[in-house]
């Protein structure tokens, strides 16, 4: 008997997000900000994909545009079968349920007029007929699965701490039984000392309930302890996708290594790689890179990185990267890949 690999849950292809750019007084269309510039991953059910890199790499815009909460540009979404991007407005609405999002400012994200009990039942008034007894016993379900206490469902956010309040955001994204979750720096306004019981309720959550997470942050350490596998984005793109525990004792690709260089290793039996600081600015979504967009300040790149763009692909087992340091590309300019690279400078 063949074994099947079960289809995964969230199967993302070539995702585009362009936001276009208007100037002048007749405001025409003069470029195009390229916040998500082809993007592709899969999440199997019950996995938590981690998502990281450097500020205004694109990754809210992902789970935004995951959740056809921005309408994408280009590319396929298909979640629990069905191709969010091009689903109608109804169908959409029906889809809702199976995916939900955990906000980063619980405070920003819940109606200050509402109280608890309102807010949590909310998604119960959009998408079910129940009446409000069965809303209410709901309501309770909730507060007890996030550890809120159920004599707090009549008081207002602003009688909760930080914490509670990101707890009153988990408790409404679960609501209709969601399957996926995107959660976009659920703890990134947290106080540091709450922050790890919020991640330990979601990993928790995850367990009982068999959800499925892409987990956006810039907090390396708080993804290498919640994510299975770990996606790093650079200007719109991914450069590695790994598991976990491959990608921070091993990172492949020159902007992975950058990145992880600066986060301090938990096992001092690990040598300590030395810190590697880039040169140069991130260039602008606006403009990216005629070739690799991570080029202009890769302490790797040869000349075939400033001609074409690398694309994702397999390198080693479960290991994908977009580098031409890595797996024979074929490239459409004929400059052959490079066997020496340049490697002066940067690293200190
Ligand atoms: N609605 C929008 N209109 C125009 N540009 C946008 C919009 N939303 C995001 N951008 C741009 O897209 C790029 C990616 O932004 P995004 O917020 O997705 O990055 P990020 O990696 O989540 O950053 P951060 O960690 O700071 O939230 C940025 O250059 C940003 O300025």
């Amino acid at each position: 008997m063949r074994d099947t690999v079960p289809a995964p849950l969230v199967q993302v292809d070539g995702l585009k997000m362009y936001f276009p750019i208007y100037t002048g007084i007749l405001r025409r269309h003069t470029g195009d900000v390229k916040a998500v510039d082809g993007v592709s991953f899969a999440i199997q059910a019950g996995e938590t994909l981690g998502l990281v890199g450097e500020s205004g790499c694109g990754k809210s815009t992902v789970g935004r545009a995951l959740l056809r909460l921005y309408e994408p540009t280009a590319g396929a979404v298909v979640i629990d079968g069905e191709d969010i991007a091009k689903l109608a407005p109804e169908a959409l609405r029906r889809k809702r349920p199976t995916m939900q999002m955990v906000f980063q400012d619980p405070q920003a994200s819940l109606n200050p007029r509402m109280t608890l009990a309102d807010i949590i039942s909310e998604p119960l008034v959009e998408h079910t007929d129940w009446n409000a007894d069965r809303r209410l016993q709901r309501v309770y379900e909730l507060m007890d699965a996030v550890g809120l206490n159920r004599r707090f469902a009549n008081r207002f956010p602003h009688e909760f701490s930080g914490g509670q309040r990101q707890r009153i955001g988990i408790a409404r994204a679960l609501a209709l039984n969601p399957k996926f979750i995107v959660c976009d720096e659920p703890i990134a306004a947290l106080d540091v000392s709450i922050q790890a019981q919020v991640v330990n309720l979601l990993e928790d959550l995850q367990e009982k309930l068999g959800l499925t997470y892409l987990f956006i942050s810039h907090d390396l350490s708080m993804v290498r302890h919640i994510a299975d596998r770990v996606a790093v984005m650079y200007l719109g793109r991914i450069a590695e996708l790994s598991p976990r525990d491959a990608l921070f004792s091993r990172p492949l690709h020159p902007y992975a290594e950058a990145l992880l260089s600066a986060v301090n290793e938990p096992d001092p039996s690990l040598a300590r790689r030395p810190r590697i600081i880039l040169k140069g600015d991130v260039p602008s979504p606006a403009r990216p890179p005629k070739g690799c967009n991570f080029s202009t300040r890769c302490p790797k790149a040869f000349a075939r990185c400033h001609a074409e763009k690398p694309e994702l692909q397999e390198v080693e087992p479960g290991r994908q990267v977009a580098c031409f340091l890595y797996a024979p590309q074929t490239g459409s300019t004929g400059i052959p890949e490079a066997k020496e690279h340049n490697q002066q400078g940067e690293y200190q």
